[in-house]
């Protein structure tokens, strides 16, 4: 997987290669057991929630007409519905991308140049920008983050990218900047291009940029005919229109045949807890700061997509836990559907499907008295056996980075239940049934192939995936 230019792997990744000490997961085999199939992973394959959106600008004025300036020299590049093409060039720098932990200029991989934020100004129009910022992160509020009241994002300017004809940028997921890096705007200047569809995909969906636009046109004018649609001619002129969606969502940029494709790239920052304001100040739209900082609040909740499939999956937990013949199950564990950093598996950030899930749950009227929700970290692994036969089907292990679990070794005594590890989870993993729905976002860690010694203990095949779970379980007075 690439990630742009101040990519990093993933934390873990970076913490396994030096150490290596993933391997003593082998002797965690005391973990729940994992479903690949049962009726709660089919209510969870039909609860869902759009990663993306589109939405095309086409007023207010102030902000189509926005100019700005591109360079050390600040010289002026037109505005956002009319961009001096010639002075944007003349401006930008090839754009490298992460490759592993270098970063690497490969034009078969990605070709296209860029201004970084650093380079980009609004003079004397910095109340416009804001509003600018402040137009987007509603849209972000209430199409990516409406679950929660009280949500504060920020947007931050990172770049203004070019493509040129023959211009592309190949599959990959961006890199995330910080632990409160959620998301990625694109606003998509004008005017003329063709080719070069940005692509997004993600949990088994996907979008196309080009499909987006005609469906705009279509429902503006019904007019447009099937051939048309099919030669996927948009004439070359594009609206001003904005992407948004998660940093988990991978994406790609098809070669430009024509034109040159200009747009603002946003990260989209969401604060934590410390920094959150009470429910009931959901009156301020948004508060005043320097350029970086505009703040937005989201919409209030919103309708909950799927109402029945989430009823679904909360009735049949509740059944599986509170069941007579539960064999001691206490606890009901599934993967997060998103990808996050290990700092970033928290209430506050949890993304789509995971925040309408999470919310479901531990903040509805209906759920809140009755469920016990925790998110955790987990490896999941698959092995072979001694004779190399992926027989054992796969197991789960819950990730604490500061526990001395990581210290373990290979053939070291497995901790007991009632330890401190397992008070220190929160979570009994012997009592946990694990429900592998699919379609989630894990992250391979590494893989080996099994290979035979002669004389020698054979290295056992495996493959191990890092991701961020739920874990429900009923509060003791429902019992
Ligand atoms: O220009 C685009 O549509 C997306 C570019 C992109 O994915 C990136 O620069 O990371
Ligand atoms: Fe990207």
């Amino acid at each position: 997987m690439a990630s742009e230019s101040d990519s990093q792997p993933h934390e873990i990744q970076a913490y396994l290669s030096v150490s290596k000490r993933l391997r003593s997961l082998s002797t965690y085999r005391a973990t729940g057991k994992i479903l690949l199939h049962s009726p709660l992973i089919d209510a969870l394959a039909r609860t869902s929630y759009p990663p993306w959106f589109f939405y095309p600008v086409d007023k207010p004025k102030d902000i189509l007409d926005l100019g700005f300036q591109v360079g050390q020299n600040k010289v002026d590049a037109g505005t956002i519905s009319s961009p001096n093409i010639p002075v944007i060039l003349s401006n930008a720098k090839p754009s490298s991308f992460g490759r592993g932990s270098e970063t690497v200029y490969d034009p078969a991989y990605r070709k296209g140049l860029e201004i970084p934020a650093s380079e980009i100004n609004f003079p004397n129009q910095l109340k416009l920008f804001e509003d600018l910022k402040d137009f987007i992160g509603t849209q972000v509020a209430g199409k990516l983050f409406d679950k929660r009241t009280g949500t504060k994002l920020r947007l931050e300017l990172y770049k203004l990218a070019v493509y040129e004809e023959g211009g592309h940028f190949d599959w990959h997921m961006d890199t995330t900047h910080e632990d409160d890096h959620h998301a990625t705007v694109l606003l998509f200047l004008g005017p003329e291009w063709e080719g070069g569809d940005l692509k997004l995909k993600h949990g088994g969906f996907e979008f196309s940029q080009r499909k987006g636009i005609r469906k705009e046109k279509k429902e503006e004018s019904e007019e447009e005919s099937e051939e048309e649609e099919a030669a996927g001619d948009l004439n070359g002129v594009m609206p001003v229109h904005l992407i948004g969606f998660y940093t988990d969502v991978e994406h790609k940029v098809e070669p430009v045949t024509k034109g040159t494709r200009i747009v603002l790239q946003f990260d989209v920052r969401v604060d934590g807890p410390g920094e959150r304001e009470s429910d009931s100040d959901s009156d301020d739209d948004y508060c005043e700061g320097p350029v970086d900082s505009a703040c937005v609040t989201s919409a209030p909740l919103a309708v909950h997509r799927n109402q029945k499939a989430l009823n679904d999956v909360a009735q049949i937990i509740e059944k599986r836990l509170s069941d007579d013949d539960s064999n001691g199950v206490e606890y009901i564990g599934f993967p997060l559907r998103h990808l996050y950093r290990i700092a970033s598996i928290r209430p506050e950030y949890l993304k789509g499907v995971d925040a309408m899930l999470y919310e479901h749950f531990s903040t509805s009227q209906e759920f809140k008295d009755k469920f016990n929700v925790k998110l955790r970290p987990i490896v999941l692994v698959e092995e072979t056996d001694y004779e190399g036969e992926w027989t054992t089907g796969p197991f789960f292990w819950i990730f604490e980075s500061s526990k001395k679990n990581l210290k373990r070794k290979r053939g070291d005594k497995e901790p007991s239940t009632n330890n401190s590890d397992a008070e220190d989870l929160g979570i009994d993993y012997k009592k946990t049934e694990f429900h592998l729905i699919k379609g989630c976002s894990l992250e391979l860690l590494e893989s080996e192939e099994y290979i035979e010694y002669t004389g020698n203990e054979a290295q056992l095949g495996n493959s191990k995936y890092f991701g961020g779970a739920m874990f429900i379980s009923m509060k003791k007075s429902f019992i």
